[in-house]
């Protein structure tokens, strides 16, 4: 799959991916969780959706905190599965915000 321009990102973090940034190669974004089982959880609920469409994010939690990083390795750059995961992510988070 190609990867996205910046033009492209940039429009589509405007339209609906608010929460997250656009930095270097990647779309980036942290969540905030009220308990580290419900961060654990969020993470547990995103890992069986990434293991359905095979593509993986740089992730990292402390405590009740999760950061999500999202490129496509192969393409060298953002494309159109990233998006898909980040709305999908966001979904999740929705079940789990305080
Ligand atoms: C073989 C397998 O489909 C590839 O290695 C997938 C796995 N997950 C992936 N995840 C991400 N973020 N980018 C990729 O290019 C990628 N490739």
């Amino acid at each position: 799959m190609k990867a996205l321009t910046k033009d492209e990102i940039a429009g589509y973090l405007a339209l609906n991916l608010k929460d997250w940034t656009f930095e270097g190669n990647a779309i980036k974004r942290d969540f905030k969780i009220e308990t580290f089982v419900e961060a654990f959880s969020f993470m547990t609920a995103i890992a069986l959706v990434l293991e359905k469409i095979d593509h993986h994010p740089d992730w990292s939690n402390s405590y009740n905190k999760v950061s999500i990083v999202l490129s496509t390795h192969s393409a060298k750059g953002i494309t159109h599965h990233d998006i898909d995961l980040a709305e999908k992510i966001d979904g999740t988070y929705k079940r789990y915000a305080q």
